[in-house]
């Protein structure tokens, strides 16, 4: 198989055609993931990388070096990376596969206000270009505190490590939260660019690696099924759900202050309305999608009054599993008075001839019912029903629901005749799931997304535009929320704050329950 050189032409992964179906494969470069004793590095990015080797997607020399103020070396960085890997791969663990990745790892040692640490990387970085061949291609993966991005990016260019000669790369990837407001996010965006042009910043949102999120847009423009009914004329509304079961234990440090709307409404949940609101590129090169993905942001906006459209709540103890757990204010590091949302809801217009009068309601919370990411896009009833009406009592609203995850696939809920003498019609499912339809387990996330930056493919990372339409669409809540106070608690293993059932019951609707 060729491998392609650093300076190959990119190739648009979204528009592949059939000989372009072999997998891609990065050139010769190196990986640097600051931040590589974190929770996100051990859980994700070093087991990603694993399974890029495993699927012969990363160059002969390929090395991933580790920055963090750990007192390790190059062996105990090894043991980290291996114990990662052997817990949270994907794809089984192969010895051979091991053995090559671990030629290429390195440990730096250093605090992120150290110009020393950085000069060491440097050299670091210069030893691996010409003993392992990574020819000056640098990928720096900010897998930080959000507070550190700006020192980090002044001490990579204080080093003159930012810089690309000719035919080289240099790419940084910015984990979120990208700011904590739009101010913040401008602000952050400015010291970025002043290391990083544009093209080489890579904004990372998760979900966009998503197999089922990537999906969206082959549901929605491969085929003529859906297009036609895909507006105000037929759909009532669209439900946007981002259900986890887990607590907050032990993440005080990054979520208290923070609060659910910010870490992932802003992000997740805005960028699976735009793919579901937008309207078709003109082709899949990186600035159409995002040129379609920036209008539809820039015509979504908060429905008002506040106070009736959004709801917020903090989880209370509760039972979950058949477990009893504690309470967000019982858990390890989080304020007393702690007043960060764990569950947000809001209700969005978009204010488009395809959506106008269609509210889309995004809700997310911890520590609820069940582990379940979702779009429901909920269709008008039929305008007359030929029935009795006592043989139409289990008929619900028509519904086109995209199961993010778990149990990945697309769904559709329609009317059915019940067998039998009467003309009974209930409600039934039309399942497609991934787990039947397609042999290969899909690939992670951050798989996805690492080797897409390492081969310089930008279309699933969201842009500085996007992500400051996304802070003017949730400012004005954050602040009537900052107002208000406290949160409604909810109880541990329920689907939220009394709050956000009456929100939906004052519009004559009702949340799904996944
Ligand atoms: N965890 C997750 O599931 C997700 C995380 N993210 C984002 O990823 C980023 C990292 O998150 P997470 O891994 O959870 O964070 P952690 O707190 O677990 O890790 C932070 C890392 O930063 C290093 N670090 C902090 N300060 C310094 C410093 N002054 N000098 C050198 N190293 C330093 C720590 O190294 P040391 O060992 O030296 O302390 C550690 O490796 C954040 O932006 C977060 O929002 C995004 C999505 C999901
Ligand atoms: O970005 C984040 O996502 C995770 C959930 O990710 P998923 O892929 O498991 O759905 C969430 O737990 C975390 O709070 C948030 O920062």
């Amino acid at each position: 198989m060729r491998v392609p050189a650093a300076s190959d032409e990119w190739v648009n992964p979204l528009r592949d055609g059939r000989d372009k179906r072999l997998p891609r494969i990065a050139g010769p470069c190196a990986l640097v993931i600051f931040g590589v004793t974190g929770d996100l590095a051990r859980r994700k990015l070093m087991p990603a990388v694993y399974d890029l080797a495993n699927r012969g997607l990363l160059p002969p020399g390929f090395a991933l070096v580790g920055f963090a103020r750990r007192d390790w070396d190059d062996q105990d960085f090894g043991k980290v990376v291996h114990d990662a890997v052997r817990e949270h791969s994907r794809t089984p663990f192969r010895e051979d596969v091991w053995e090559r990745l671990s030629e290429g790892l390195r440990f730096v040692q250093g605090s992120f206000d150290d110009p020393a640490s950085f000069s060491e990387l440097a050299s670091t970085l210069h030893t691996l270009d010409r003993e392992r061949g990574s020819g000056g291609n640098h990928g720096f993966y900010l897998a930080i505190p959000p507070a550190a991005f700006p020192v980090v990016l002044k001490q990579l260019s204080e080093a003159g490590l930012a810089r690309s000669d000719d035919g080289q790369w240099k790419r940084v990837v910015i984990e979120k939260p990208f700011g904590h407001d739009l101010d913040s996010a401008r602000e952050l965006n400015a010291v970025v660019n002043q290391v990083f042009p544009e093209d080489t910043v890579f904004r990372i949102d998760h979900y966009l690696g998503k197999e089922t999120v990537q999906n969206i847009l082959a549901l929605r423009f491969a085929n003529q099924l859906f297009d036609p009914i895909w507006n105000a004329h037929y759909v009532d509304h669209v439900q946007i759900t981002m259900a986890e079961d887990i607590g907050l234990g032990g993440r005080a440090g990054y979520y208290d202050g923070i609060g659910a709307a910010r870490d992932v409404i802003q992000n997740h949940l805005l960028q699976l309305l735009a793919f579901t609101a937008m309207e078709e590129p003109i082709s899949f090169e990186p600035s159409e999608l995002q040129a379609e993905k920036i209008k539809v942001l820039s015509a979504t906006r908060l429905a008002e009054p506040l106070d009736e459209t959004t709801a917020r709540g903090q989880y209370a103890g509760g039972w979950q599993g058949g477990l009893p757990v504690v309470g967000l204010l019982e858990e390890e590091g989080f304020a007393a008075d702690s007043t960060t949302e764990t569950f947000a809801a809001i209700t969005l217009e978009v204010d488009t001839r395809r959506w106008a009068g269609v509210p889309f309601y995004l809700r997310t919370g911890k520590r609820l019912g069940r582990r379940v990411t979702e779009i429901a896009v909920v269709f008008k009833r039929a305008p007359h029903l030929p029935f009795d009406q006592t043989m139409t009592e289990e008929l619900g609203q028509n519904a086109l629901v995209i199961r993010v995850q778990p149990d990945e696939g697309v769904t559709m809920r329609f009317g059915s005749k019940v067998p039998g003498s009467s003309m009974e019609v209930r409600d039934v499912n039309m399942d497609f799931s991934y787990g039947q339809a397609f042999t290969e387990s899909s690939p992670e996330a951050y798989e996805r997304l690492i080797l897409d930056m390492l081969l310089g493919e930008p279309s699933l990372f969201p842009v500085n535009a996007e992500v400051e339409l996304s802070w003017e669409i949730l400012d004005p809540v954050l602040a009537h929320w900052a107002a208000e106070g406290k949160p409604e608690p909810y109880e541990a293993g329920t689907w939220g704050p009394p709050s956000a059932d009456e929100m939906m019951r004052r519009t004559g609707r009702e949340w799904r329950r996944p």
